[in-house]
């Protein structure tokens, strides 16, 4: 069944240019400047938010008020690496990296940052975002790929996107998004996620056949779902299958969702807690078209992308760079380079690729300020046929 997405301020526009570079291989380690509007230096974020906002905003339903975001200053980032700091930088026209100092100033000042999630008002995400960035105005977006696009074209500040679930794992969609656009990760939060289960009031449990949910709700409520026998369908976020079942009076459909997506859609609450493991914790990353200033003052991640040359015992080699300095890692992914992939494809020839060209994501506890990351990355690169800085950020180190 397609459910109908609800109204987004922020959705997919094909007629938009796509903004995105072209993935280039390359052995330096690139910090990617951010996208820059061809014409202006200058741009207002306030005529911006005119022409997105919408009758549907959860500001509307929950009463909240929207206050205009100030114009701000662009400044272009050079295409050098601004973490290696040279003579240059004391120049005015250099880059001026945001720091977390600068990030976390912005929210206590009551300056209102708008930060871009996916899903609507009431969707787990939304908190996520509440919860990186203290009085944010969370803006609603239909798709991953917009909520990308919205920081590139300054419509909004940040967006706040999952990447990994401990139930469900990694939100493969988001890594390849993460190459694909050149935004900075500034930031990482973990949020607790406790499932319910929603339905129309008056509805028993025993009159429901289907749930909806999110594809990775359904997958971390896996268990109650088989025992309680209901038809699991997908939609794109918790607080839109709420909203859907609500706003169609469904009665033999629940959702999978938040206890804030039940109080926004008026839904009542069959169950609560109905997640596989009671530890089910969501990873989501802060993302800013600027980078921010590593330091050391207190832990610190660092996530970068690579891809290696065929051969046996590359990948151990990569791995090495770290352990050998004493490294943790908290994440590997490797993803298939699909453009790669679509290439070899294309080709006029019926013969399939010998290999399928996978890049590596990986997350370690180290900053980039650190001269044993720096050294790794050094080592890295000797061997590696592309390696990406995503971002050096604190890490979240409190209760989810
Ligand atoms: O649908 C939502 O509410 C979301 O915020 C998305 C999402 C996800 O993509 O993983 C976020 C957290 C939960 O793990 C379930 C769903």
């Amino acid at each position: 069944m397609a459910a109908t997405p609800a109204k987004y301020p922020i959705s997919p526009s094909p007629a938009v240019r796509n903004l995105n570079p072209k993935l280039s291989l390359s052995i330096r380690i690139s910090f990617p400047d951010a996208n820059f509007p061809k014409s202006h230096n200058r741009i207002s974020l306030h005529s911006c938010s005119s022409s997105i906002s919408s009758d549907e905003t959860p500001d509307r339903i929950s009463g909240k008020s929207k206050k205009t975001v100030p114009a701000i200053e662009l400044q272009k980032l050079s295409e050098d690496n601004p973490y290696e700091l040279s003579s240059k930088d004391s120049s005015n026209s250099l880059p001026r990296p945001l720091t977390s100092a600068h990030l976390s100033n912005m929210a206590s000042e009551g300056a209102r940052l708008r930060v871009a999630y996916q899903g609507v008002g009431g969707a787990y995400s939304e908190s996520a975002a509440e919860k990186a960035y203290p009085n944010c105005e969370a803006v609603p977006c239909e798709q991953f790929d917009t909520a990308f696009e919205a920081v590139e074209r300054w419509l909004v500040d940040r967006a706040v996107l999952p990447i990994e679930n401990s139930l469900g794992g990694s939100i493969h969609r988001n890594y390849d998004l993460l190459l694909r656009h050149r935004l900075h990760i500034v930031g990482e939060v973990k949020l607790a996620i406790r499932h319910c289960l929603l339905a129309n009031p008056g509805i028993k449990l025993e009159e429901l056949n289907r749930v909806l949910s999110h594809p990775q709700a359904l997958a971390q409520c896996e268990n109650t779902l088989t025992k309680l026998g209901l038809v699991r369908e997908a939609v794109d976020d918790t607080a839109g299958a709420a909203k859907f079942i609500s706003f169609h009076k469904l009665k033999d459909a629940g959702a999978v969702a938040s206890k804030t997506a039940a109080r926004i859609y008026g839904l009542n609450i069959l169950a609560q807690d109905i997640q596989d493991d009671s530890d089910n914790v969501t990873r989501f990353l802060m993302l800013a078209r600027e980078p921010i200033i590593p330091g050391i003052d207190k832990p610190f991640k660092t996530s970068i992308v690579f891809s290696l040359e065929e051969g046996p015992g590359v990948l151990f080699k990569a791995l090495a760079v770290f352990a050998m300095r004493n490294i943790n890692l908290t994440k590997i992914e490797s993803r298939p380079l699909q453009k790669h992939a679509m290439r070899a494809f294309g080709d006029s020839t019926t013969e399939l690729p010998k290999h399928f060209p996978y890049i590596f994501y990986v997350d370690f506890e180290a900053s980039m300020a650190d001269p044993r990351a720096q050294n790794a990355l050094g080592h890295l690169k000797e061997f590696s046929t592309f390696l990406r800085v995503l971002g050096s950020y604190p890490a979240d180190t409190g209760m989810p």
